[in-house]
């Protein structure tokens, strides 16, 4: 039996009653289909240009989807897990915390996938819920799984339930990705548009809180917030052209970003990793913590 149907798969011995019972809930199997253009509009979603055509154009020869659209099958099986169960929880107030991306196949332009999401882990922050879920990709054809996605949400003012407050080592889902003390092995800036949560959110992700500003202040911001996956992607997209492709990556999102503010991501080459963080210039703000990503063997570019 595949563990994703097994309701005891993730029982946990801390975990408090109220989480053991959340964690047996199993969903059905949930499809996501795309096409070239959905690729290209990912792709465009987190900064890809006209000049890039093997991003931008479905007829260049080396027409590519970068690699964290890896994010964007299972987002809907993902955040549909059901989370009220959760005391005081308002959507409003949840904020994507740290996301993990293994690439376990390589990434067609097009096709028709299977996902499977359970909840993995549940932690009582207190003044927070820290839910994390766990997501598996399939090609529905063939049955190779291509992705698995934890994705954590951080949901403000739902904690206080008793559950467990420390997470398990979940290996590089959890690492803590320090960064060496040296200056940056390498840094690039990109300035993002402000309508750059506009064109994200067509690639699947239409929670109000980035488009909606009487939404945004209920969460507790001025106006609409750029996804947590965007800036994931703008700054996956600098490891990528700066080293090469990898197999993983990993992000804590430590800070907001709103569409138009400047990305700055800082990397540092660790042998196969590549420990990077990013800042936003305008307010000089760190804005991903404890980023990592493992590269394809010998795929590092040589340049550094
Ligand atoms: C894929 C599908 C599922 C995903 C659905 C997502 C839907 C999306 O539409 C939503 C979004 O994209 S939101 C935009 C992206 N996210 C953000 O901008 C959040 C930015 N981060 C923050 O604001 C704060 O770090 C904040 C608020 C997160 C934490 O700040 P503080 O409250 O000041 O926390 P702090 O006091 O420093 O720490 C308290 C305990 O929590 C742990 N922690 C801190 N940041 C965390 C984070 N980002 N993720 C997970 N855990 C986190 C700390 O370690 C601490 O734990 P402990 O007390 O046990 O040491």
């Amino acid at each position: 039996m595949s563990s994703f149907k097994d309701p005891n798969a993730f029982a946990d011995p801390e975990d408090s009653k109220l989480v053991a019972e959340a964690k047996k809930v199993t969903s059905e199997p949930e499809e996501y289909t795309y096409t070239e253009r959905d690729v290209i509009l990912y792709n465009l979603g987190i900064g890809a240009t006209e000049k890039e055509l093997q991003w931008t154009y479905e007829g260049d020869d080396q027409f590519a989807v970068l690699p964290t659209f890896g994010v964007v099958p299972q987002f809907a099986a993902s955040s549909g897990l059901p989370l009220d169960w959760l005391p005081n929880y308002n959507p409003a107030k949840l904020l994507h915390g740290e996301q993990y991306l293994s690439i376990k196949a390589p990434i067609p332009t097009s096709g028709e996938l299977v996902n499977e999401a359970r909840l993995l882990e549940v932690l009582d922050k207190g003044k927070a819920a820290a839910v994390t879920t766990i997501v598996e990709t399939r090609d529905k054809h063939t049955g190779k799984v291509i992705f698995e996605n934890q994705s954590t949400m951080f949901i403000r003012g739902a904690g206080g339930f008793g559950g467990k407050r420390s997470g398990n080592d979940r290996g590089a889902a959890s690492a803590a990705n320090a960064p060496p003390k040296r200056s940056p092995d390498a840094v690039v800036e990109e300035k993002t548009s402000p309508s750059q949560a506009a064109l994200y959110r067509l690639s699947g992700d239409s929670n109000p809180l980035h488009i909606l500003p009487e939404f945004a202040a209920i969460g507790g911001f001025d106006k609409p917030i750029l996804h947590g996956l965007c800036f994931m992607g703008i700054a996956g997209k600098h490891v990528l052209k700066t080293f090469g492709p990898y197999k993983d990556i990993k992000v804590r999102f430590a800070g907001v970003v709103y569409p138009g503010e400047t990305i700055v991501t800082e990397m540092w080459k660790e042998g196969s990793k590549v420990i990077f963080s990013a800042k936003v210039k305008e307010r000089n703000a760190t804005v991903l913590a404890a980023g990592a990503a493992t590269l394809v063997d010998g795929a590092a570019k040589a340049k550094l």
